[in-house]
Parts: C-alpha cells; sequence; structure tokens
C-alpha cells in the first residue's frame, strides 16, 4: 500500500510550538524571537534590485501563445501569474472567505483542531519553522482529504458548508494544475505519451493535493518580521492565490528580491522542487517567502499539487542529452516530503547526479 499524504509524517515528528505560540494580533512589540537578522537567514537583508520594474510575467490563457509564455517563465523565473484562468471569482471569494473566518476564530477553538507532532492536516505553524531560530509572523492551516473532522471542530454548525467550499475549490484547482502542466510541457516539446505515468489517464487519477491556508496579521515591526521563510516548494506546481495585500516576494539570482503584486481576480503559480526534477532543471523550482505588513493582514491560500504515491517521478528522457545521465534520480512524492522533513532544503542535492569527469 503506498503512503498517502496524510501518513507521509508519521515517522518524522517535530515539535511544533503552536500551543505556545502569543495571539499575534494583540502585540503591540516585536518580541525578539520574531526579530530576524541575516543571521537567522543569509538572504534576509539581501538589498532590493538597483532598477525596480521587473515582475514574474502575467500571462493571459487566452492568448495562443500562453505554452510558449508558460515555458518561457518557468526557466526563467519559476513561477507566474495567470488571468482567464476559468476558476470562477465567486469561488476565489468563497475560500477567502472561509479562510479569513477560520483564522478570525477565538485561538482556544482554532487549537480545537491543531496539527499533531506527526500529522498532516490542521492548524497551526509552518512546518518549516522547526528549521530556523526565529520565530514567523504567521499562522496556518493544512488540508489534506476531506476537512470534515477539522472543520466540525472549528464550525460545530456550518462545517457542511466550508466543507463545499474547499471541494470545489480543489476541484477546479486540480484541473487547472493539470492544464498548467501539459501547457509549459507542450513548449519543452513533451507530451502525454512521453510520461509513462501519465500516459493515457486524463481523468488525474495519478495526481493529488493539498490546500496551505496561510494568515499575516498585522505586525508592529514589519521590516524586522518574516511571514513566512524562503523556501521552494515540494510539488510539482502550486497555485496560490493571495487577498488584496502584497507579501509574496520570489527570488532570483541577478534582481534578488522581487514582490508579486496582488492582481485582482489572478493566480500565482510556482514551480516546486518535483517539476525541476521531471524537467531535468530546465525549470526552476522558485524561492519564494512572504513579508507581512504594518496595515493590511494578509491571507495566502496554496494549492500543493503533486503525484500519487506509488509514481516514480524522474527526469523525462527526452531531456537528457544521450551523452548525459538524468540530473536527478527518482522519487516519489511521499518519499521527498520525507527527505525534506528532514533535510530542508538540502533535499534537492540529495537526490542529484553527480556528473562524472
Ligand atoms: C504537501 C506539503 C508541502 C508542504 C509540506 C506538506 C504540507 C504543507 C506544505 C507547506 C505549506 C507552507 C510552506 C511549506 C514549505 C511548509 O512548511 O508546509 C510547504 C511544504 C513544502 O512544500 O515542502
Ligand atoms: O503567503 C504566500 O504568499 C506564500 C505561501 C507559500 O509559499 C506556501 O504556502 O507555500
Ligand atoms: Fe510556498
Amino acid at each position: 500500500m503506498p503512503t498517502m499524504l496524510t501518513d507521509v509524517f508519521r515517522g518524522h515528528p517535530i515539535h511544533l510550538p503552536h500551543f505556545h505560540q502569543p495571539d499575534l494580533t494583540s502585540l503591540s512589540n516585536l518580541p525578539d524571537s520574531y526579530t530576524w537578522t541575516s543571521q537567522d537567514d543569509p538572504l534576509f537583508t539581501v538589498a532590493p534590485p538597483p532598477t525596480a520594474g521587473e515582475n514574474i510575467p502575467l500571462i493571459d490563457l487566452n492568448n495562443p501563445d500562453a505554452a510558449n509564455q508558460i515555458g518561457r517563465a518557468c526557466r526563467t523565473w519559476g513561477a507566474f501569474q495567470i488571468v482567464n484562468h476559468g476558476v470562477p471569482l465567486e469561488l476565489l471569494q468563497g475560500i477567502e472567505f472561509l479562510t479569513g473566518n477560520l483564522f478570525r476564530l477565538p485561538v482556544q477553538r482554532k487549537l480545537k483542531a491543531a496539527r499533531s507532532e506527526t500529522g498532516f492536516s490542521g492548524y497551526g505553524v509552518a512546518r518549516i519553522s522547526s528549521f530556523f531560530n526565529k520565530k514567523m509572523w504567521s499562522e496556518g492551516f493544512t488540508i489534506t482529504g476531506s476537512p470534515l473532522n477539522d472543520f466540525r471542530k472549528l464550525w460545530p454548525q456550518l462545517h457542511l458548508d466550508y466543507c463545499d467550499i474547499v471541494e470545489q475549490y480543489e476541484e477546479q484547482m486540480q484541473k487547472l494544475s493539470s492544464k498548467l502542466m501539459w501547457l509549459s510541457l507542450k513548449s519543452l516539446g513533451v507530451s502525454e505519451e512521453d510520461i509513462k505515468w501519465a500516459r493515457g489517464s486524463s481523468d488525474f487519477n495519478w495526481a493529488q493535493s493539498a490546500l496551505q491556508l496561510n494568515h499575516y496579521p498585522v505586525c508592529p515591526e514589519p521590516d524586522r518580521a518574516m511571514g513566512l521563510a524562503p523556501h521552494t516548494d515540494s510539488t510539482l506546481l502550486t497555485i496560490l492565490y493571495q487577498n488584496n495585500t502584497a507579501g509574496l516576494q520570489v527570488f532570483r539570482d541577478d534582481l534578488s528580491w522581487v514582490t508579486v503584486p496582488p492582481v485582482p481576480g489572478s493566480l500565482v503559480v510556482n514551480v516546486g522542487d518535483l517539476f525541476h526534477i521531471l524537467s531535468n532543471g530546465l525549470f526552476k523550482s522558485v524561492i519564494h517567502r512572504a513579508r507581512v505588513n504594518q496595515t493590511r493582514s494578509r491571507l495566502s491560500v496554496a494549492f500543493l499539487w503533486g503525484p500519487q504515491s506509488d509514481i516514480k517521478i524522474s527526469p523525462v528522457l527526452k531531456l537528457v542529452r544521450p551523452d548525459e545521465s538524468p540530473l536527478y534520480r527518482s522519487v516519489t512524492w511521499t518519499g521527498y516530503l520525507r527527505t525534506k522533513a528532514t533535510h530542508f532544503n538540502k533535499a534537492l542535492s540529495m537526490i542529484r547526479n553527480h556528473r562524472q569527469g
């Protein structure tokens, strides 16, 4: 039996201090434990780019050239924004409404659905918190499979309505993710025929996903705080909805941190580590982080998309030169998540094939 996402961290307990978090909305000063310097994160104070104006591409999915534009964005940035994506505006508003309502609940109620040390779903601090000395100015809620049990604890009355929103949202995101993956692969000359596990299964039964809701409360000293520390996603693709408050930044080697401005109704797409592997390193899994704000609280919803647990992801052979070996060894999503849970940003290099000579 392949491991489901729900069980992936069972053998990897991490101690996360959800229960000892102060209520961030009540603090008028930034405590030391939340004050970041370049000692806590070497990229923290990287100077902003000398010339502003560069930004991740905004791509119209109705444009006949969309596949090429997406391919180019995946190679240069590892991220892009999309419009005309087909996800109804009411559904985006619905998931934002749900997320806002969830985080507005009293702390004691949210903690009833706290993520356990070996669990996957529930309320708490970001999983990557254990790799940093300082705390992040945020709270999160992870969902995989049915959120029914957790939602019943949060909203004894209204949980069914909220489950319905999550189900509809995941269905739309699932379709969109698959569309985006094939569009971007098309730009590399790769089709469904070239990938054994995807061949002939247009009903996406090879995929699975998780939903991560994030809340970044108003912060008294945003310049010294960190909402979500720099990381790459351990996915094929991540589709991110952000409310109308800026905060997401992507890292580009030659430009440093670049803010992704909220565009109403659009969605942000990130290339994750598994897509980087699948593309034999041609697509970049983008390093990104979230900063916080002194006047406006920020919400984001990340749809984390990857293959079923028994599928092994390895570089598409067409993209490997005949005289070279693939850049990476094969991994399953669950195997990769476990490597990431112990080794964080060293995970990719641990499965890399080192070239001889
Ligand atoms: C399916 C995933 C992907 C996870 C782990 C697991 C559930 C939650 C995801 C996130 C969401 C927040 C950032 C991140 C870095 C984190 O701390 O938890 C993500 C991580 C990853 O992309 O590695
Ligand atoms: O809040 C954001 O903009 C980023 C969230 C994110 O990177 C994640 O949930 O993986
Ligand atoms: Fe992320």
